[in-house]
């Protein structure tokens, strides 16, 4: 093993998280087909591979640091780009259930080239807009555990992931800063979408030693019949 993935898995051993050689190597073949696909498509801005390690895959793991990685958990990534947080969530928690929502095809390509490619089972990889997805019964109020990071504004996020969370389910929002005033802005729509805000968890990402945050949200009744809105309409008049 060589400096990045001893520190990496440093990393995450102490926070409770124990990679096997063969998820060690998931995590190397991923960063390979994430740096060789960059170059034909836009998939990151960050391609440097301890960047990568940190700036992806550490901070995608940092979900199951304060949210436990149960049996059987059903989980839906929305906006997912490269597949982040899913994948590497995926590859450290095999036995999760995984759906990736994401309205960009050739995102969707790549990420189902990569989940063949590391041998991935139970990942479905959904071309669509998260507002149209929702409201298909297969998805609707259908998750344990639904993820967003850096989609968009919390008033939108409610909006585009409440609708895919189960009564009694999460909402995990992956944010840096400036979270308060987004939650604040956000208080209808989380109203509306039946969500309720549990906690917000801060951490430092190491190396750089910027500040993250996780924002949990349950959900306390179904959704409501008139949402999600029409595809295109939460952006441009977010619940406000
Ligand atoms: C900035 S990227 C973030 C990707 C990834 N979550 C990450 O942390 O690197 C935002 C992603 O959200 C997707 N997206 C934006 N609006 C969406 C929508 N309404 N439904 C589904 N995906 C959407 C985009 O196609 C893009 O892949």
């Amino acid at each position: 093993m060589d400096n990045i993935l001893n520190n990496f898995t440093d990393l995450l051993n102490n926070r409770g998280i124990r990679l096997s050689e063969s998820q060690l190597h998931q995590f190397e073949l991923y960063y390979r087909e994430l740096v060789n696909w960059n170059e034909r498509m836009n998939l990151t801005g960050i391609i440097e591979r301890e960047q990568v390690y940190i700036k992806h895959f550490y901070d995608s793991l940092s979900v199951a640091f304060f949210v436990p990685m149960s049996d059987h958990l059903k989980i839906a990534d929305i906006g997912s780009g490269a597949g982040f947080p899913s994948i590497p969530l995926k590859i450290a928690f095999p036995h999760l259930r995984v759906t990736i929502v994401d309205s960009l095809n050739k995102r969707i390509h790549f990420l189902n080239h990569v989940t063949s490619f590391l041998g991935l089972s139970d990942v479905q990889c959904v071309h669509a807009r998260a507002e149209d997805a929702a409201r298909l019964p297969i998805h609707r109020d259908q998750y344990d555990l639904v993820t967003a990071r850096a989609v968009a504004r919390m008033a939108v996020l409610n909006e585009f992931c409440l609708p895919f969370v189960s009564v009694g389910g999460l909402f995990v929002a992956m944010k840096g800063q400036g979270v308060q005033d987004e939650i604040e802005e956000a208080s209808f729509s989380l109203r509306e979408l039946r969500g309720q805000w549990l906690n917000t968890h801060r951490f430092e990402l190491p190396v750089e030693e910027s500040t993250r945050h996780i924002v949990l949200i349950t959900k306390t009744g179904p959704t409501p019949k008139k949402y999600p809105r029409k595809a295109g309409t939460p952006l441009k008049s977010p619940l406000i």
